[in-house]
């Protein structure tokens, strides 16, 4: 597979070892098509592992030694999926630049139209998950899930016209990446981190529905950590994006559903519980 590199796949991958040969062989499959807007010789793949130590490592290369134009970075000063997305980013060699999940849940068959989507006045590619010929967004999900889906969806509707900016599929060209400065690396939300620092305007984005799968394979790393992470990424991008005054109330209205929840909680709670739980048990991100 040689010639000139355009295009390069970023999988931030955490205990994935399960998924990345059939996600490796999947995209280069569709991307092998008579009708792939993109041939395979022009793309890349990079994985970004952080230290999972599951196994990772040796399936990359065994996919290299058949021919797959794949590699893989093991971080191990560093944990976390924005961060490691952003490492893709800055290794990659295409012009275009995709993000996708190693888990099978951002189908690899939709591979070539997200590459193909992006062009200098397409600085932006976004999998949506709404809209029509999208699937059904959570249908298997549990209401938890949904819930959390929706109220984070809605809450970033003030800082960019992108209809989904949660799907974590998503591409950018590098110039886009570049101008993007100061970014906040934690949490998950590194897409509409992009939108609003790369400052991606509407007419700039272009937005393939898909249905998003389920995981069959590992787990999920998305805990109250990721979404406590993710109120305080909104709050900094409220600042960034308005004046300080249009924060404040959004503050005040976080601090409203803080309370609500508490109170929700509270009463369901026995009088003398007045505190809950230890300290987080997930991952560092
Ligand atoms: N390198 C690295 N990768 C990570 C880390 N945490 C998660 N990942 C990788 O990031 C991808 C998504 O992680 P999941 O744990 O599968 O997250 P999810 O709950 O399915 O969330 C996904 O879907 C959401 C939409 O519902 C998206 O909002 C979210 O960004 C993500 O794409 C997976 O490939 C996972 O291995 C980390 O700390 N380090
Ligand atoms: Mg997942």
């Amino acid at each position: 597979m040689l010639g000139a590199i355009d295009y390069s796949v970023i999988v931030p991958a955490y205990r994935e070892a399960s998924n990345l040969r059939p996600l490796v062989t999947r995209i280069f499959a569709a991307l092998s098509r008579i009708d792939s807007p993109v041939s395979a010789g022009q793309v890349e793949i990079i994985v970004v592992d952080d230290n999972s130590r599951d196994g990772s490592v040796e399936v990359v290369q065994a996919l290299q030694q058949e021919g797959y134009n794949v590699r893989i970075i093991v971080r191990t000063t560093e944990r976390g999926l924005s961060s490691a997305v952003v490492r893709g980013f800055q290794e990659a060699q295409g012009d275009n630049m995709l993000c996708m999940d190693a888990d099978l849940q951002h189908p690899p068959e939709y591979v070539p139209q997200m590459l193909a989507a992006m062009s200098p006045t397409k600085l932006f590619v976004l999998g949506t998950r709404y809209g029509s010929g999208a699937g059904a967004v959570d249908e298997g999900w549990p209401l938890y899930r949904r819930i959390i889906s929706n109220g984070a969806r809605m809450l970033a509707l003030a800082l960019t016209s992108a209809s989904d900016p949660m799907s974590g599929f998503f591409g950018i060209r590098k110039e886009a990446f570049l101008k993007a400065k100061n970014l906040n690396t934690s949490g998950f939300k590194i897409a509409l981190e992009l939108l609003v620092k790369a400052q991606i305007h509407s007419n700039a984005i272009a937005e393939v529905p898909f249905a998003f799968g389920l995981r069959t394979a590992g787990e999920s790393k998305l805990d109250s950590k990721v979404m406590r992470l993710y109120l305080s990424q909104l709050l900094e991008l409220y600042w960034y994006s308005y004046n300080g005054l249009i924060a404040f109330a959004f503050l005040l209205f976080l601090a409203l559903i803080f309370l609500v929840w508490r109170y929700l909680t509270a009463s369901n709670e026995p009088m003398m519980a007045t505190t809950v739980q230890g300290g987080g048990h997930g991952r560092g991100q």
